[in-house]
């Protein structure tokens, strides 16, 4: 696919997503307070905080459907903040960015094929429907979906199914980076190690940058690099999983060395054993 306007590139070294002084309220209650993230260019970032810190409008900040009163951020080197929504290079940005929100977010009266085609009409409307088509199937396939998904529509799918559509759908674009917000609530624990395997193999296939929202202990320890937490309205650390280990923030603590952040820690541990 040929962009019309030249898709813009950080600088080497510099990160893919940069946040500064970052302040989100809803009338008096403050959600970010200067809060600050870099997300390096071909991470998996985990994203952690209690329920109610501010995970999701952090997301959303990034992706331009919250409107923060302060701050700056950048994502691939353009400013992303107060800018004119039909900006030709900021439309450029956001064409190479997918989204898997946390329920999946499909259309309901559109099939599988057809939702992963909406962002394909959307940026290249002049695409012949049968390249989108096959476009469509490949994306498909690439989620982890078998082909006889596409002709199904959302409610004829398990709630597994219905997230590797989502992230088909996320995948239309190429994008170089993917933001995932909570991929495995509500999977057993089968379907969600698979579903961190696929996003694993898909990161290192196509070089993809991840900023993943999760509670998911399992999913930190398995995928993500880097683990940003929030906390207190902030960033409070940014780290491997062991270097967050050596703070000893309460919260920190009591998540990743608490009896499921053991467990979770455990597993991992021999897995690398084996
Ligand atoms: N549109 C909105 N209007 C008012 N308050 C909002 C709005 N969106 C979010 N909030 C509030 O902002 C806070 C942070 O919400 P957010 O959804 O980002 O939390 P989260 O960290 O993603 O939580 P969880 O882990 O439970 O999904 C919550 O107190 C929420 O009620």
């Amino acid at each position: 696919m040929t962009d019309a306007v030249t898709s813009p590139n950080p600088a080497p070294g510099e990160p893919i997503i940069s946040i500064r002084g970052l302040v989100n309220r809803f009338g008096e209650q403050v959600i970010h307070d200067q809060l600050d993230l870099d997300v390096k260019r071909g991470e998996i970032l985990g994203v952690v905080g209690g329920s109610g810190t501010g995970k999701s409008v952090l997301m959303r900040s990034i992706i331009g459907l919250q409107r923060p009163a302060a701050g700056s951020i950048n994502v691939l080197g353009e400013p992303m903040l107060d800018r004119d929504p039909n900006d030709p290079a900021l439309l450029a940005v956001q064409k190479r960015w997918g989204i898997l929100f946390q329920n999946g977010a499909l259309f309901s009266t559109l099939t599988v094929s057809e939702n992963v085609q909406v962002p394909l009409r959307e940026y290249y409307p002049d695409m012949s429907s049968r390249l989108r088509e096959e476009i469509a199937a490949y994306k498909i396939l690439m989620s982890g979906l078998s082909a006889d998904a596409g002709p199904k529509y959302p409610s004829e799918l398990s709630g597994g199914m219905r997230k590797r559509a989502g992230l088909a759908r996320a995948l239309a674009l190429d994008p170089d980076l993917l933001f995932l917000d909570e991929p495995t609530a509500g999977l057993d624990p089968i379907g969600a190690a698979a579903f961190d395997e696929q996003t694993r193999e898909l990161q290192r296939t196509l070089g993809l940058t991840l900023f993943l929202i999760t509670h998911d202990l399992d999913t930190l320890h398995a995928i993500c690099d880097r683990v940003a937490v929030l906390a207190d309205r902030r960033v409070i650390a940014v780290g491997t999983i062991d270097e967050l280990l050596t703070l000893d923030h309460p919260w920190i603590q009591e998540y990743f060395n608490g009896p499921r952040g053991r467990v979770a820690h455990g597993i991992t541990a021999l897995a690398d054993a084996r």
